[in-house]
């Protein structure tokens, strides 16, 4: 299986990123330059945190004009994995492939913390590795994490089991709607997520929790692409 790693201008969980896919899985990983034209060599494509374009405007709102982006909007047409963690959510949700946007954190202040999060959907190609309500460790650093979608977007993420992550308990530390942390599109093959799983995948780090996300896309693509490949 072909990862690609995008990296904006001010990206900086790249490294991160393309290490947890190293680590993990031990799949073939690329860095992806914001210029390039044709992701078609990837399965799967991971849009990192950072501050893309130095936040100007908004978060996410200026790269999502970056042209890679067309190529994203495509292999989410095709039913590739699309992982937007953090930055990489922004940016989905301002290229319209996730429902909804990112508004500043209701304390307006920068958080970084580990945090505790419900998995809601554990049946998606992301999440199939946990157990359905389980609580895992994953962190968060961010200003603008805090999720919102109009009623009826909420009830369609509701009726489509489009939620993946929410705050565990009373924790919302952004303000976020129904303490939403994670959402998927609704074919389920497009996912966003505040925390940060790859900053999560070994106990040295604090939490390994994150390590099962990355299996999970592995395993999905595997199953799609018949259990004989061990690509
Ligand atoms: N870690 C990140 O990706 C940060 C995202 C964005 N720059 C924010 O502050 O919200």
């Amino acid at each position: 299986m072909k990862f690609a790693v995008l990296v904006f201008p001010g990206s900086n969980c790249d490294i991160d990123c393309y290490k947890a896919v190293e680590d993990t899985i031990g799949q073939s990983v690329d860095y992806v330059w914001h210029t390039a034209t044709d992701l078609s060599a990837y399965d799967a494509i991971l849009v990192p945190g950072g501050f893309s374009y130095g936040d100007y405007l908004r978060c996410g709102a200026i790269a999502r004009f970056a042209p890679v982006m067309n190529e994203v909007v495509k292999a989410a047409e095709q039913g590739k994995f699309i992982l937007g963690i953090c930055n990489g959510f922004q940016i989905l949700t301002e290229a319209g492939l996730l429902p909804g946007a990112l508004r500043r954190n209701s304390g307006m202040k920068f958080i970084c913390a580990q945090t505790q999060l419900e998995v809601v959907n554990h049946t998606s190609a992301f999440t199939s590795e946990y157990n359905a309500g389980e609580i895992i460790d994953i962190p968060i650093a961010h200003g603008e994490g805090n999720y919102y979608c109009d009623e009826e977007t909420l009830a369609q993420l509701k009726t489509n089991n489009q939620i993946v992550f929410r705050y565990a308990g009373d924790t919302n530390p952004n303000g976020s709607i129904e303490n939403i942390a994670g959402i998927c599109n609704e074919r389920g093959n497009v996912v966003g997520m505040m925390p940060h799983p790859e900053r999560a995948v070994d106990e040295i780090l604090g939490s390994a929790d994150g390590k099962r996300m990355f299996t999970s896309i592995l395993n999905a693509w595997r199953e799609q692409h018949g259990a004989a490949v061990n690509g």
